[in-house]
């Protein structure tokens, strides 16, 4: 089969080497100009698993505007906030034959891609995958391989002959693909998921271990988690796991999948970038309202994560401004 991953990035480049290694074709295409110079210079990408066995593995990538194939499957791993600018740079490449296949967290990205793909030929999911890009070129797969899982469902809930190939791509990189047949249900367990760790472990500096290992950690999970799944219920929303199911889930991955690991949101905060929490604790928010309903920890959480984000935004722009001593004496 032929893929394009959208997204060189951690979690595109793991899926992308995954699906190449497992006998497919695979191009990439990402924005990030530093990214695809370095990948070109060094003739691939540098892949290492839990820090270890750093290796070159070939890859091609370019900028969406070089890029003129007709792949079966796009497979979209952006941030959210990158996903317009993604799409609309590489719209000349996409036509109405195409799969589309993506496991970005958050909501926003859906209404996104059906602006260019056909509602029967989406499939989203969520992946308990674990992946930090270490800078250009360079990325760490975290956890044994075949130690993540992943869930994804049809748009239209209603798999097709194609469904089922690219689930056995899938398979054969051992991501453990749980097809289901419950759309908003499989996107918004991930979502409540993230808007506990993600965002409690960004808030924090922590990895996933250092939380569940708190004492607390499964009072502030519940709280959390119960909040989410009130705003989701008046939604009409069907959950694929129970809330004491969800906790579970929060604490198997946190503990044992990967408790070394620093989330997602951590990675950017960490770096100064902006985070994804609007489309995780913030759309639960928004949802919520819909049905005058106040999720008042979610909430509060995304202006946390705000504050945090401008305060370091701030303080970086000042170090940056600041002489250095050599220039000043
Ligand atoms: N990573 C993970 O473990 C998981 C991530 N996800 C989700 O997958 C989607 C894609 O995320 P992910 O693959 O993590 O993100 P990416 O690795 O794709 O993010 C990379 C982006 O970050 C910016 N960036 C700038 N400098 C650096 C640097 N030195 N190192 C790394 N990044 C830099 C660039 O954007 P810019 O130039 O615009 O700043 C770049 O395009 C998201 O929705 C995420 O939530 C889902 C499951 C697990
Ligand atoms: C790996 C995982 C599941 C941790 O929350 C994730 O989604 C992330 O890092 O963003």
């Amino acid at each position: 089969m032929h893929f394009t991953v959208l997204g060189a990035g951690a979690m595109g480049l793991r899926y992308g080497v995954l699906l190449q290694e497992a006998g497919n074709q695979v191009d990439f295409v990402d924005t990030w100009q530093a990214n695809v110079d370095r990948i070109h210079q060094q003739g691939g990408v540098y892949v290492s698993r839990d820090h270890a066995n750093r290796h070159l593995v070939p890859v091609k990538v370019v900028l969406p505007e070089d890029y003129h194939d007709d792949p079966d499957v796009w497979v979209v791993f952006t941030k959210q906030m990158q996903l317009a600018d993604f799409l609309t740079r590489t719209a000349h490449a996409f036509n109405q034959n195409q799969y589309v296949l993506t496991c970005m967290n958050g909501m926003g990205h859906v209404e996104k891609l059906l602006n260019y793909f056909q509602p029967e030929k989406l499939l989203a999911g969520t992946a308990l995958v674990a992946t930090v890009l270490n800078g250009p070129g360079d990325v760490d797969f975290i956890g044994a391989r075949g130690a993540g899982t992943m869930n994804l469902a049809n748009y239209t809930e209603q798999p097709d002959d194609m469904t089922h190939r690219i689930v056995a791509e899938l398979e054969k990189c051992q991501f453990h693909p749980n097809l289901t047949t419950n759309f908003r249900g499989t996107l918004l367990a991930k979502v409540v998921f993230n808007s506990v760790v993600n965002t409690l472990c960004t808030l924090f500096e922590i990895t996933m271990g250092e939380f569940a290992a708190y004492p607390g950690a499964d009072d502030l999970s519940r709280q959390l988690i119960n909040e989410a799944y009130d705003v989701c219920e008046r939604d009409g929303v069907t959950m694929l796991n129970t809330r004491a199911e969800e906790l579970d889930s929060v604490n198997y991955v946190s503990k044992v999948a990967n408790p070394l690991h620093y989330p997602s949101m951590y990675q950017d905060m960490s770096h100064n970038r902006p985070t994804e929490v609007d489309y995780i604790n913030g759309y639960l928010v928004k949802l919520g309202r819909k049905y005058h309903y106040d999720a008042k920890t979610h909430a509060f959480l995304t202006h946390l994560v705000h504050l945090a984000e401008t305060t370091r935004q701030a303080n970086a722009a000042q170090t940056a401004a600041a002489p250095t001593q050599e220039a000043s004496a």
